[in-house]
């Protein structure tokens, strides 16, 4: 039986009607299928109406993904977006109590770009709204290319913690990320460890210390990259080797470092 892999839909309105939909790129619907091995599941967008218990019980893995959509600043006691900011209440609402749940249980957790500012937020870390904007920072937002390559091309380059997960993976202490995003860790939550930065100090990645599972974000998309480049390629079968090891309900694979 091939292990069941939750990946967080976000809200859009699509088609002639703008209907409702809840939708996710199909990077992580064929990095499920072509690099975990498993049937990938998608998690709705539905607020208050999703059963986070009965998902928690039923997946062996949960990818939370990225998304265009910004976490509602209240969330952690941020100032409200300007009006035309897109957010994702519905999301949020299911994907922060996601978060928690999945970590108290040891459930293999792997957040990407919004998914790993998601697991800071719902740990009670916060998050800048626009690192653009500030003084030290360098812009890490979208380059605004119709071309997939130019978009998810290299952007900067990550310092990476010696000891960490991600240095396993890595294999390196210098790896180079894409960058598709405004916001960026704020405050670190209670236990979350940083695990590389970018030149200009920002968090690029966390893992939950004493988490009894892997629990591991990072700022960047290893799923564009997962074709050509070996280091994300790693990222997900290491989040491959704990849903493993989760299902077989044998030694859970601790993202803590050694
Ligand atoms: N909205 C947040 C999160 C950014 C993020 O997840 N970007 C991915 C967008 C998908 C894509 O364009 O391919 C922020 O701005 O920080």
């Amino acid at each position: 039986m091939k292990s069941l892999i939750g990946i967080s839909c976000c809200q859009k309105a699509f088609g002639r009607f703008a209907m409702l939909n809840h939708a996710v790129s199909d990077t992580y619907v064929r990095a499920v299928g072509e690099l975990v091995g498993g049937v990938p599941v998608l998690i709705p967008a539905n607020g208050s109406r999703a059963d986070i218990e009965c998902l928690i019980e039923r997946l062996d893995g949960i990818i939370l993904t990225g998304s265009p959509s910004n976490v509602e600043p209240a969330l952690y006691g941020g100032e409200p977006h300007p009006p035309e900011t897109p957010e994702d209440k519905f999301r949020d609402a299911v994907t922060l109590p996601l978060v928690r749940s999945a970590i108290a249980l040891g459930l293999p957790l792997l957040g990407i770009c919004r998914g790993f500012q998601e697991m800071n937020v719902a740990l009670g870390g916060s998050l800048h709204q626009r690192l653009q904007d500030l003084p030290d920072r360098m812009d890490h937002s979208t380059p605004m290319q119709k071309l997939a390559v130019i978009r998810h091309a290299k952007a900067h380059a990550i310092r990476v913690v010696p000891g960490s997960w991600l240095h396993r993976v890595a294999q390196a202490r210098d790896i180079a990320v894409n960058s598709l995003h405004n916001q960026g860790v704020d405050r670190l939550a209670p236990g979350l460890v940083a695990e590389g930065y970018a030149p200009d100090g920002t968090i690029e990645a966390f893992r939950v210390a004493q988490a009894p599972g892997f629990a591991v974000g990072v700022q960047w998309h290893p799923e564009y990259d997962m074709d050509s480049e070996p280091v994300s390629r790693r990222i997900f079968l290491s989040f491959a080797d704990a849903v493993a090891s989760y299902r077989t309900g044998g030694q859970r694979l601790s993202t803590a470092a050694d």
